[in-house]
């Protein structure tokens, strides 16, 4: 609990710098709703005998907007980068920040979704706790595109409207092989 509370916290604080990387005030992105709807996944990776075989799991983008990733001391969650995968060396008290495929839109790709995957090892067990800002429930029925402020003429919008009900449906019914939601409404 106590743990879920600095998410909160480090949440707006990240927020606010994010806006204001995006030339907005600085509550903008947490006015919107963007720090609510926090929910967390807990990943146990086991060692496994044959890791060359597997993937613990496979690459994706994460579909919500921003992705705070605590990971323990085995190492294993790789980014691509220029076609690349880069470890992320775990660093004790260390946190991952993952922008995610709904900060691609409302930032109108200024900033890009990470692409990632973790991979297996011989030894273990890993484990990894994601804490996902997926947004406020009330955005759920509203349009929800790349922020108006961020529009011009010379930055037309990459994306155009959708309902974000409709977009975490898309996901929901997904898997990693499928195209992610966020491609259905590129412009
Ligand atoms: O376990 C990890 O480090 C990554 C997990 C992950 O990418 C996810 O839950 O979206
Ligand atoms: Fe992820």
């Amino acid at each position: 609990m106590e743990y879920f509370k600095h998410m909160k916290r480090l949440g707006e604080a990240l927020f606010e710098l994010l806006s204001e990387a995006l030339g907005l005030q600085p509550d903008h992105l947490n006015s919107i709703g963007c720090s609510k709807g926090c929910s967390t996944v807990t990943h146990y990776y086991p060692p496994c005998p044959q890791p060359e075989l597997t993937l613990g799991v496979r690459k994706h983008a994460d579909a919500g907007i921003l992705t705070v990733l605590l990971q323990n001391h085995m190492g294993g969650l790789q980014v691509l980068h220029d076609s690349q995968w880069f470890d992320v060396h775990p660093t004790r008290g260390g946190l991952v920040i993952n922008v995610g495929d709904l900060l691609q839109v409302l930032s109108n790709n200024k900033f890009k979704s990470v692409k990632h995957r973790a991979v297996s090892s011989h030894v273990g067990p890993r484990i990894s706790v994601a804490c996902f800002f997926s947004g406020h429930a009330s955005l759920l029925d509203k349009p929800f595109g790349p922020i108006k402020k961020l529009i011009s003429e010379a930055n037309p919008p990459r994306y155009e409207e959708f309902l974000l009900k409709e977009y975490f449906a898309k996901f929901f019914a997904s898997s990693l092989d499928t195209k992610p939601p966020i491609d259905y409404y590129k412009l």
